[in-house]
C-alpha cells in the first residue's frame, strides 16, 4: 500500500472507484478495461497501466473483479476514513462549496470561517460559520487535515500562514495566487479559467478531450 504512483494515475483512481461502486450497486460482478474505457472516456491501455500500479491485474477474457477492485481502491484511497476539512471565506464561492456534499468522497466539512461578523453564528447546510478569530483555537481542538481557501486573493497568504502554523496538512486553493508553504504541506490549485482555456485549446486542436492525457 506504500506504492508510489504517478500523480496523473492518483487523480484517476477516485473516478474508477466511483464508477465501480455504481457497477456493484447494479449487481455487475466484473468489468473489462474496454468497458471502463467507454464509460469513463479513458484510454484502455491507460486504465490497465493505472490498475497495474495497484497490483490489480485483469484476467484476459474475464476483466476485473468489481468487488475486489473496490476493496482494493477503498484501502488505497483510504475511503474508510472521513477527512475533516474546514473552509475559509464564506462568500459566493465558499457558500456554493458549503452546499456540496463532500461526504460522498469521504471528506467532511466540519466548519467554515469568515472575517465578516455578520456571518458569524450562521450555518449553511448544517455547517457552522465561526469568526476567523477562533481559527487557531478550533484547529487545536478539532485538528482538521485540510482547508479549502476561498478568500480574496489579498488575504490568501496571511490565512495560509495561520493555517500552517496551526497544523493544517493540505490546502485546496481556489484563490488566484501561488502560496508559500513548507514542503510537508500539500497544496492543490483549482482554477476554472485554466481548465476552460485548456478545454478551448483542445477543442481548437480538434483532439478528443478526455481524462487520458497524461499531462493533466
Ligand atoms: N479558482 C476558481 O476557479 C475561482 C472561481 C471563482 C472565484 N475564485 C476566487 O475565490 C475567492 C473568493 O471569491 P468569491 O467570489 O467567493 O469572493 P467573495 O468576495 O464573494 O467572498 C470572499 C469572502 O471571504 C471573506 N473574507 C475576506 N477576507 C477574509 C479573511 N482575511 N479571512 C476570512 N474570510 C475573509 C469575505 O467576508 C467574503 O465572505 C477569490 O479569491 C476569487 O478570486 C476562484
Amino acid at each position: 500500500m506504500d506504492t508510489i504512483i504517478p500523480k496523473v494515475t492518483a487523480k484517476r483512481l477516485p473516478l474508477y472507484y466511483r464508477y465501480l461502486e455504481k457497477l456493484a450497486s447494479a449487481g455487475i460482478p466484473r468489468v473489462s478495461s474496454k468497458e471502463l474505457s467507454r464509460s469513463l472516456n479513458i484510454d484502455p491501455a491507460t486504465i490497465r497501466r493505472d490498475l497495474s500500479y495497484l497490483g490489480a491485474l485483469g484476467r484476459k477474457g474475464y476483466g476485473y473483479d468489481v468487488e475486489y477492485l473496490i476493496q482494493f481502491l477503498k484501502q488505497f484511497l483510504k475511503q474508510d476514513e472521513v477527512t475533516h476539512c474546514i473552509l475559509i471565506g464564506v462568500g459566493n464561492l465558499g457558500t456554493a462549496l458549503l452546499q456540496y456534499d463532500f461526504l460522498k468522497n469521504n471528506a467532511m466539512l466540519i466548519a467554515a470561517f469568515d472575517i465578516d461578523p455578520k456571518k458569524k453564528g450562521k450555518t449553511i447546510n448544517s455547517i457552522p460559520i465561526y469568526s476567523l478569530r477562533s481559527l487557531e483555537k478550533f484547529m487545536a481542538e478539532e485538528e482538521p487535515l485540510v482547508a479549502i481557501l476561498t478568500v480574496p486573493v489579498q488575504a490568501a497568504q496571511d490565512i495560509t500562514d495561520r493555517l500552517v502554523n496551526a497544523g493544517i496538512k493540505g490546502i485546496l486553493n481556489f484563490t488566484p495566487t501561488t502560496l508559500q508553504v513548507p514542503d510537508e504541506v500539500k497544496i492543490h490549485y483549482i482554477d476554472l479559467s485554466v481548465e476552460l482555456q485548456s478545454l478551448i485549446y483542445f477543442l481548437k486542436k480538434s483532439e478528443p478531450v478526455g481524462l487520458n492525457e497524461d499531462d493533466r
